[in-house]
C-alpha cells in the first residue's frame, strides 16, 4: 500500500506518474483520443468521460479528502445538481434553513416542479432534526458552519441517527466554508457524499468555477459517475490544471487568512454595538461542538449593525475589503450577503429563517491583518460607529 503523509505535505506532493517524469502534472488539452485498433481501445477515449489531466487531479483530490472515490466537475451547484440526480421523483429530503442562497434556489426548484418534497429545518437544532427525519428521508444536506450565519450542525450525530432508521438515507455535506485542511466529514463524521465549490478554498484565486465530489461508497461513485458522464459537467481539462496549481497553497493560504480572520473577529468584538457571528470566538454557542468536528474556525465570518443602510456605509467605505461575493480567494472580500449571494432566497423566507438584512460577511484573505483592520475601523467609523483606538 503507497505511504500516506499529512495532508500539508499531500497537497504539495502531489503523487502523479509521467513518462518523461515531469514535475507538474501535464496538461491534455484535448477532447478526443485516437484508439490504437478495435480491438485494441485506450483508457481514454472522450473529455466529457475522460482525461489524464482530471484523473490526476481526482487521484490528488481523493488523498487529501480521504475519499475512495472522487470527482471534478464545472462548479459547486453542478456538483449539487449532480447529487440531487440520483433521487427519484416524489422523494423526500431534508435541507438545512441557512443554506447557501444557490443551494436553497436549486432545491426550491425541484419543489416547485413537484419533483422532491424538500423540508428545510433548523439542523443546528439535534432534536428536531430527529423528530423530522424518518424512514422515508432520502437524503439530508448539511452545511457547517453555515453561510452566512455561521451556525454550526452537529453532523456526527443527525447523520448516525439518520443512517439507523433508514440506512439508505443520503447524508450529503457541503464543506466549501472548510475546506479538507480544516474539515473532513466524510472520512471523520460519516457522511455519505462530500461535495465543495473548489471555486472557493481549492482553487483560492477566483480565476476558475469548479466543484468537487466526494464518497467512499462504490455504488455512489458509479450513479455520480454515471451522471457527471451523461451530462457532461466534468472539469475541462485547463481548468483542472488550474486547480491543481491552485490546492498546492491550500493550506499556506488557510493558515494565513485563519490567522487574520481570528484578529479580525477579536477587533470587532471590541466595537460596541455590533453583533459578531464567529466560531473563533469561545462565546459562539456551539464554540466546542465546532472544534469537536473541525481543526480551526476558518475565515469567513459575519456581523450586524443594526440597519442595512449602516452596513451599506461601511461595505462601500472600505478601500482594501473588496466587495464581492464569494469566498476562499486570497484577496479580502466583503459582501450584504441579503442583497448579494442569498438574493436568490425571497424576502419572506429570509425573514422567516431570521437572515439578518443588515448582516454584513467578512471573507477574510492572506493580507497584512493590520491594514485590513485599520481599513475596517475607517469604514465602521464612515457608518457612523464609534471604534475604540487601536
Ligand atoms: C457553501 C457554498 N456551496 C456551494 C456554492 C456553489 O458553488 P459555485 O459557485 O462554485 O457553483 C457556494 C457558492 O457559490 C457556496 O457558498
Ligand atoms: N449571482 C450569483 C451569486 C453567487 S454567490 C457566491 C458564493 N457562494 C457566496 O456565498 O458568496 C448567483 O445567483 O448564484
Amino acid at each position: 500500500m503507497e505511504e500516506s503523509f499529512d495532508i500539508e505535505t499531500e497537497l504539495v506532493r502531489l503523487g502523479f506518474d509521467d513518462q518523461y517524469n515531469s514535475c507538474n502534472p501535464p496538461l491534455y488539452q484535448t477532447a478526443t483520443f485516437r484508439q490504437d485498433s478495435l480491438s485494441n481501445m485506450g483508457a481514454y477515449d472522450y473529455t466529457r468521460s475522460g482525461n489524464p489531466t482530471r484523473t490526476t487531479l481526482q487521484n490528488y483530490l481523493g488523498r487529501i479528502m480521504g475519499a475512495k472515490a472522487t470527482f471534478a466537475v464545472s462548479s459547486g451547484m453542478s456538483a449539487l445538481d449532480v447529487i440531487v440526480r440520483l433521487l427519484d421523483p416524489g422523494d423526500e429530503v431534508i435541507a438545512g434553513d441557512d443554506l447557501y442562497g444557490g443551494t436553497h434556489r436549486l432545491l426550491t426548484f425541484l419543489k416547485n416542479k413537484k419533483q422532491l418534497i424538500v423540508n428545510h429545518y433548523d439542523t443546528t437544532d439535534t432534536e428536531l432534526m430527529k423528530q423530522k427525519i424518518t424512514k422515508n428521508t432520502r437524503m439530508i444536506f448539511l452545511e457547517s458552519p453555515t453561510n452566512p450565519l455561521i451556525k454550526v450542525v452537529d453532523v456526527r450525530s443527525i447523520t448516525a441517527y439518520a443512517h439507523e432508521i433508514n440506512p439508505n438515507c443520503i447524508v450529503v455535506f457541503d464543506n466549501t466554508m472548510m475546506s479538507p485542511v480544516l474539515m473532513s466529514p466524510l472520512a471523520d463524521l460519516g457522511v455519505d457524499i462530500q461535495y465543495e465549490s473548489a471555486t472557493k478554498y481549492l482553487n483560492g484565486h477566483h480565476d476558475i468555477m469548479s466543484g468537487v465530489l466526494a464518497t467512499n461508497s462504490e455504488k455512489l461513485a458509479q450513479d455520480l459517475y454515471f451522471v457527471i458522464n451523461s451530462t457532461g459537467c466534468g472539469l475541462a481539462p485547463f481548468d483542472c490544471w488550474l486547480l491543481l496549481r491552485g490546492l498546492k497553497t491550500l493550506a499556506l493560504r488557510i493558515e494565513r487568512q485563519q490567522e487574520n480572520a481570528i484578529k479580525i473577529a477579536q477587533f470587532l468584538i471590541t466595537v460596541p454595538g455590533l453583533k459578531v457571528r464567529s466560531v473563533a470566538l469561545p462565546d459562539h454557542p456551539q464554540y466546542e461542538l465546532h472544534k469537536s468536528m473541525a481543526k480551526g474556525p476558518g475565515a469567513v465570518l459575519s456581523f450586524e449593525t443594526g440597519s442595512v443602510e449602516t452596513s451599506s456605509k461601511i461595505i462601500e467605505a472600505c478601500k482594501i475589503w473588496s466587495i464581492t461575493v464569494s469566498f476562499g480567494c486570497v484577496n479580502s472580500l466583503i459582501s450584504l450577503p441579503c442583497q448579494m449571494s442569498h438574493a436568490s432566497i425571497d424576502p419572506d423566507t429570509r425573514a422567516e429563517r431570521d437572515l439578518p438584512e443588515d448582516l454584513v460577511r467578512l471573507c477574510v484573505g492572506i493580507e497584512n491583518v493590520n491594514d485590513l483592520i485599520k481599513d475596517l475601523a475607517a469604514a465602521l467609523r464612515v457608518g457612523g460607529i464609534s471604534v475604540p483606538a487601536q
